[in-house]
C-alpha cells in the first residue's frame, strides 16, 4: 500500500446560501446556511483523500481553524502508518496533550477530528479501490476491532463482545450484500416539511414524494403546537394511515413539556419523536421515553451526541429507541463502529441522521455495512434523504424507490467538484461575494 507520507492538507470554508428558500429549517435553527469544512489530504506518491464535516453557516471559519491546529499530526505520516494502527492514530488526534483540553471529543474540536479522518477513510478507500462501505464489509472483525478505541467502553462492550457480534454476523453477510445491491437500503425523507416552508409548499412537496415512491416522512415540529398539528394533519391526511411518520423538534422543549406536547400530538402517530430537548440530556430522554412508550411513540437522537461515551450511556439508560450516528458530528468511520456494535449488543436499531450538505453521501455507506456486518436486520431500520446539493459531490447518492443504492466509486463519496468549492467558498467564491454585496 506504501504510496509516500502525507504532504499537503488543504482546508477550505464552504457555503451554500440555503437560509435562502428555508431549507433545512427547524425549530431551533431557523436560517441554516448548509456548510462544510472540506479537507483535502495529498501524499507525495500521488494518494488523495476527501473528508468533510458538516455546519450550517457562521463558525464555520472555527472549525477550519481547529482543522488547521489538528493538521501537524497527520502531515509526514504515510496511510499504512495510519490504518496499520488506526485505534493509535485515533487516540492521537483525539488526546493531544494539550489539544484535548478544547474537547475533549466534542464541539468544534471533534467536528475537525471528523473531517480529518473522513479524508483519511476516503484516502484508504481509494487506495483499496473499494467503495468504503466494501472496504468494511470485506474487512476481518478483528481489523475492524483495531480502528475502534475501547477506551470508557468496556463498561456497556468490551472487545470480546465486538468481536463475536461481528463473527456472529458473518453467517449470511454473502446473500444480504447480494440484497444490498439489488435494492438499496431504506430510506425516509425530510425534504417536503422543514418549519419554514408553507401549508403549500408542504402539500406539493409531499404529493411529489409520493409519486416518487417515498413511504416514510419527517416533519419538523417543536416552534408551536397549533402548527405542528395543522401539518401533521396535512401530512397524515396525504400519506394515509399506513405509511410511516416520523417528527422532529431539534431540542426545542424542556422535559416535561416534551412529554404534554407530544401527547397532543400522539393522534398523528409518530414513530419517533426526535431530539425533544437537550442533546446531553440522558435522564431527560429517559423520562420522555418512559412517558411516552404506552403511545408507542419512541424517542430518537444523534445527529447532536458528540461522542461514544454518550452513545454509551443513552442506551445503558434506555433513553433512546432509535439511535441516530451522524458521519461528521463524532471521530468519524472509528467512533460510529463503536457506537453501531454498542447498538447491536443492546439490540436498538441504527436510523442514521443525514441530509446537510454531504451527509447523505457519507452515511448511506455505514447503513449498509451495518446491515451487511452488523444487525443483519432491516426492521425498524431506516436512513434519512434529503434532496438537496447533491449535485456538487462527483459521486452523488443514488436513490432507487426510496432505497439508497450501494455507491460503486472507490472512496468515501466525499470528493466535491473543484467548481462548486470554488464558487461557494466564504466569503470569496463568486456566489458569496454576489450576496454579500446586496447586502
Ligand atoms: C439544521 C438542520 O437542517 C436540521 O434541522 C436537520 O439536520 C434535522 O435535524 C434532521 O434531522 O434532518
Ligand atoms: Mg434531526
Amino acid at each position: 500500500m506504501t504510496k509516500g507520507k502525507i504532504t499537503k492538507l488543504s482546508v477550505s470554508d464552504v457555503r451554500f446560501p440555503t437560509s435562502l428558500e428555508q431549507h433545512g429549517s427547524d425549530a431551533m435553527h431557523t436560517d441554516p446556511d448548509y456548510s462544510v469544512v472540506y479537507v483535502v489530504i495529498e501524499t507525495d506518491g500521488g494518494l488523495k483523500g476527501y473528508g468533510i464535516t458538516f455546519t450550517i453557516g457562521r463558525g464555520t471559519e472555527i472549525v477550519v481553524c481547529a482543522v488547521e491546529a489538528l493538521s501537524a499530526l497527520v502531515i509526514g505520516k504515510s496511510l499504512e502508518d495510519i490504518v496499520s494502527d488506526f485505534r493509535s492514530f485515533y487516540r492521537l488526534l483525539t488526546s493531544d496533550g494539550q489539544m484535548r483540553w478544547i474537547g475533549p471529543e466534542k464541539g468544534v474540536i471533534q467536528l475537525a477530528t471528523a473531517a480529518i479522518l473522513n479524508a483519511i477513510w476516503d484516502m484508504w478507500a481509494r487506495a483499496e479501490g473499494k467503495p468504503l462501505w466494501k472496504l468494511l464489509v470485506d474487512m476481518e472483525p478483528r481489523q475492524l476491532i483495531r480502528c475502534i478505541d475501547f477506551r470508557y467502553l468496556s463498561d456497556a462492550l468490551t472487545e470480546q463482545e465486538a468481536l463475536e457480534i461481528l463473527e456472529k454476523a458473518k453467517e449470511g453477510k454473502q446473500q444480504r450484500e447480494e440484497q444490498m445491491l439489488k435494492e438499496g437500503y431504506p430510506a425516509y425523507t425530510t425534504s417536503c416539511a422543514w418549519l419554514g416552508y408553507s401549508d403549500e409548499q408542504l402539500t406539493e412537496l409531499c404529493s411529489a414524494a409520493l409519486a416518487e415512491g417515498w413511504t416514510k416522512f419527517k416533519v419538523k415540529v417543536g416552534a408551536d403546537l397549533q402548527d405542528d398539528i395543522r401539518r401533521c394533519s396535512l401530512i397524515r391526511k396525504m400519506i394515509g394511515p399506513e405509511k410511516t411518520l416520523m417528527i422532529d423538534a431539534n431540542q426545542r422543549w424542556d422535559v416535561a413539556e416534551a412529554i404534554t406536547w407530544v401527547t397532543k400530538l400522539a393522534e398523528f402517530r409518530p414513530l419517533w419523536i426526535e431530539e425533544p430537548t437537550c442533546p446531553d440530556d440522558i435522564l431527560g430522554h429517559a423520562a420522555i421515553s418512559k412517558a411516552l412508550a404506552p403511545l408507542g411513540i419512541g424517542v430518537a437522537t444523534g445527529e447532536q451526541c458528540h461522542n461514544r461515551v454518550m452513545f454509551k450511556q443513552f442506551l445503558q439508560a434506555s433513553a433512546l429507541q432509535f439511535v441516530q450516528i451522524d458521519s461528521c458530528r463524532v471521530g468519524s468511520v472509528n467512533e460510529n463502529l463503536a457506537t453501531i456494535l454498542m447498538a447491536a449488543k443492546f439490540k436498538v436499531p441504527v436510523c442514521p441522521h443525514a441530509g446537510g450538505v454531504g451527509l447523505c453521501e457519507l452515511v448511506h455507506h455505514l447503513s449498509i455495512f451495518d446491515y451487511i456486518s452488523v444487525s443483519a436486520s432491516l426492521d425498524n431500520r431506516m436512513c434519512e434523504y434529503v434532496d438537496h446539493l447533491h449535485e456538487h459531490f462527483k459521486s452523488p447518492t443514488l436513490i432507487r424507490n426510496a432505497h439508497y443504492m450501494p455507491p460503486k466509486d472507490p472512496g468515501y463519496s466525499t470528493e466535491m467538484f473543484e467548481e462548486s468549492v470554488k464558487k461557494h467558498q466564504f466569503p470569496d467564491g463568486e456566489v458569496w461575494k454576489s450576496i454579500l454585496e446586496k447586502k
